[in-house]
């Protein structure tokens, strides 16, 4: 695969940069790849590691001369640490970031950063519990999304740099509105993480969680909830105090249907939960009959229908 970018700079060398880093190493999509972490310890397991051509002791060494710099923080910070490498950019430099958030990240870096920077907010939809520099892996973009939410202006060219960064790494690229981006990553990203948290400690709560046998014969669907309620506490806080007005939007709709499962069950209104569940069921269908989840095995789509 082709070059990309001369220099890419990552800033905070956790799951994201680490495996932004293996991807560009597999695909040979950068010259060198800087990178930058603000403990010392993060720093000495990089170098063990080998994640990074050059790991830097400081910001402005990872961003100097940079064509490409990749804030991999969490959201509550992009603005500090853009005020950090603001002056260290080189003229026509693009700087993209990959937070679960735009609108709010997009208020707090604009401003930081100087003319003649390209600015190109992005977020690839793929993740895992794990966290930290020793978390990544090269296949994690895999046919994955990676939105790009430019700001209006914004030079064509460097955009389509960045897109074919996304997609050398193995994702799909498509680009969209930053309010669009949040009302959506509401929906089907922070609401269920937020229900997950609740649930693990709905059962935390009424001390069952640590029970053993509960843990031996949890069903898969209260598993996966576990799994997704062991991620990372600073990230997942940031997003939601920086994504505040649509995930209230989308947990107040939650709430309403709730309460009307709720009452359904109480009233013994069966046909409503019929109903209800069948909506779903058709939804998910859909979903794997469009071919839109890859990890799913092949049900509905000829081989076994479940
Ligand atoms: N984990 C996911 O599933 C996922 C998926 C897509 C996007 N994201 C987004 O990617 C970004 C990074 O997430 P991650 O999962 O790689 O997190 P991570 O915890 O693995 O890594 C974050 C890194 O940022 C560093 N950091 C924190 N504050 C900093 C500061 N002020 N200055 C410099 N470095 C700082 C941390 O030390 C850590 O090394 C977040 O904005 C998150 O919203 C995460
Ligand atoms: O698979 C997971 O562990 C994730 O939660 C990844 C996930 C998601 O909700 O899909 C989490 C946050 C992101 O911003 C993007 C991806």
């Amino acid at each position: 695969m082709a070059q990309v970018y001369d220099r890419v700079a990552l800033i905070g060398l956790g799951l994201i940069a680490s495996s932004l880093f293996w991807a560009i190493k597999r695909g040979g999509l950068a010259g060198e790849v800087t990178g930058y972490a603000r403990s010392d310890e993060t720093r000495a397991t990089a170098r063990e590691i080998g994640l990074c051509d050059r790991v830097c002791d400081s910001v402005a060494e990872a961003v100097a001369g940079a064509d490409l710099v990749v804030l991999c923080v969490p959201v509550g910070v992009m603005g500090a640490v853009a005020a950090e490498i603001a002056p260290h950019l080189a003229p026509g430099a693009t700087v993209t970031d990959v937070g679960s958030v735009k609108a709010d990240v997009i208020a707090q870096v604009g401003p930081h950063l100087p003319d003649g920077v390209h600015f190109i907010p992005g977020h690839p939809l793929a993740g895992t519990e794990h966290s930290g520099p020793r978390s990544g892996f090269a296949e994690l973009f895999d046919n994955r999304w990676c939105l790009l939410v430019p700001v209006e202006g914004t030079d064509a060219d460097a955009i389509a740099r960045l897109r074919a960064l996304w997609e050398g790494a193995g994702a799909n690229v498509e680009e969209m509105d930053a309010e669009h981006h949040d009302l959506v990553l509401a929906v089907t990203s922070h609401a269920p993480h937020l229900i997950a948290y609740t649930m693990v400690g709905v059962a935390d709560d009424l001390r069952r969680v640590t029970d053993s046998e509960v843990i031996k014969y949890s069903a898969a669907g209260f598993r996966d909830f576990t799994r997704i309620a062991a991620s990372d506490p600073t990230m997942w806080r940031d997003v939601f105090l920086t994504n505040k007005d649509a995930t209230l939007e989308i947990l107040g709709r939650f709430t309403e249907e709730l309460f009307a499962l709720q009452r359904a069950i109480r009233t013994g209104d069966g046909d409503h939960l019929h109903a209800y569940f069948t909506r779903t069921r058709a939804i998910r269908r859909g979903i794997i009959e469009a071919g839109q989840d890859t990890d799913a095995p092949d049900f509905g789509r000829g081989a076994r229908k479940p």
